[in-house]
């Protein structure tokens, strides 16, 4: 079977002109995106604040033209084909929708018939899709009286009321509390499962793109540093984490010795072990198998343990492997780079609600 490109981008770039007092700046915000994803996939783009992705999203989602490079987004070309590409895809944005003071139902059968949908058949859809999003019983309730999390799956109701193959979420679990976050989770995986959809989701919750995504596509300072499944991107992280907790401070020296002997890093000449207070640590390939070793190295040299941890990498490893910060770091960082981007000039596209084409 011809495998169906959904998501098909050359080059991105996105430039934001930016003024601090006087001084104009250029943000490159995307800086060179080249996508591919097919048909039925599940995708996590995932990067700190301010790594691009929410921009990326939105010159996919023909909210934003492109300052370079070229996207098609179901068949259709981003910027010459603008409204085909609307009237494929959901959008589910970071801030949830605007809600006014009418009732749930009300807004989803409207929203439909933006799209060009009956009054009638978006309303049976509408109320499919509550009774699929857990919202049975909520059809009448005013929006600013749900729950964050009730109001979210409102915001995905709203996205997939057209009944579109390609579903595109920013960030649509922050905020929530976990068990909303869990029962989000278990939506969007059916999002695939029940109805057949494309979903490309961003977030910068580990967690969430290991749990959701058939493949994880990892953005840092607008460049796309890594894309594969998350099981291949930690294998390529070289070895699980063992962390020593020493009974005595006078015997760390001689276990760093012993673990460095068996640490990855002492294959390529770095310096392997890690020492605090009365932990030592470093990373071991197969730690399942090297450690009993190493316990019988330990017990000889009258060397006790309080505890012995191994750790078996994560995507946080995997981002500090290819960027040397930690996603945590990369946050913080971030996040007080953004401070002064305020007045920034840029090309905005109308807004995705407002297409009211007929089918
Ligand atoms: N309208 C704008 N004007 C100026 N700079 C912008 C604008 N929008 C985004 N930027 C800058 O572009 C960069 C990428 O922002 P973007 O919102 O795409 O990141 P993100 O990965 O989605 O972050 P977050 O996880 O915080 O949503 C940041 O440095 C941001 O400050």
């Amino acid at each position: 079977m011809r495998e169906i490109v959904m998501i098909h981008a050359r080059g991105l770039v996105q430039t934001f002109q930016s003024r601090e007092g006087k001084k104009k700046t250029v943000v490159r915000a995307v800086d060179g995106v080249d996508l591919d994803v097919a048909e039925g996939e599940v995708v996590g783009f995932l990067g700190p604040n301010g790594a691009g992705k929410t921009t990326t999203l939105r010159m996919l989602t023909t909210l934003l033209r492109p300052t370079e490079g070229t996207a098609t987004v179901a068949g259709y070309d981003v910027v010459r084909e603008s409204e085909q590409v609307r009237r494929s895809i959901g959008y589910v944005s970071q801030a949830g929708g605007a809600f006014s003071a009418a009732r749930a139902g009300d807004e989803v059968v409207d929203h439909g018939m933006l799209y060009g949908m009956k009054e009638s058949a978006a309303k049976a859809r509408g109320q499919e899709l509550f009774e699929q999003l857990d919202l049975d019983g909520l059809w009448t309730r005013m929006p600013k009286n749900m729950s964050g999390g009730q109001r979210r799956r409102l915001d995905i109701v709203m996205g997939l009321i057209h009944d579109p193959t390609l579903v595109f979420l920013d960030e649509p679990t922050t905020g929530l509390d976990p068990q909303a976050r869990a029962n989000l989770w278990e939506h969007i995986a059916d999002l695939r499962r029940k109805r057949g959809a494309t979903v490309f989701l961003t977030t910068h919750y580990l967690d969430e793109a290991d749990h959701l995504s058939d493949r994880i596509i990892i953005i840092d300072h607008g460049r796309i540093v890594a894309s594969d499944t998350s099981e291949n991107l930690k294998a390529n992280v070289s070895g699980d984490l063992v962390d020593l907790e020493l009974s005595s401070a006078a015997d760390v020296q001689s276990a760093a010795t012993r673990l460095g002997s068996i640490a990855e890093a002492a294959r390529s000449g770095g310096d392997p072990v890690e020492i605090e207070g009365n932990h030592v640590r470093a990373r071991v390939a197969r730690a399942g198998r090297a450690v009993p070793g190493l316990l019988a190295d330990l017990g000889t040299a009258g060397i006790t343990l309080e505890s012995i941890e191994v750790h078996r990498p994560t995507l946080d490893d995997v981002f500090l492997t290819l960027t040397g910060r930690s996603l945590r770091d990369a946050q913080e960082t971030t996040k007080d780079d953004q401070a002064s981007d305020e007045s920034a000039d840029h090309t905005e596209q109308p807004a995705l609600a407002g297409v009211g084409q007929e089918k």
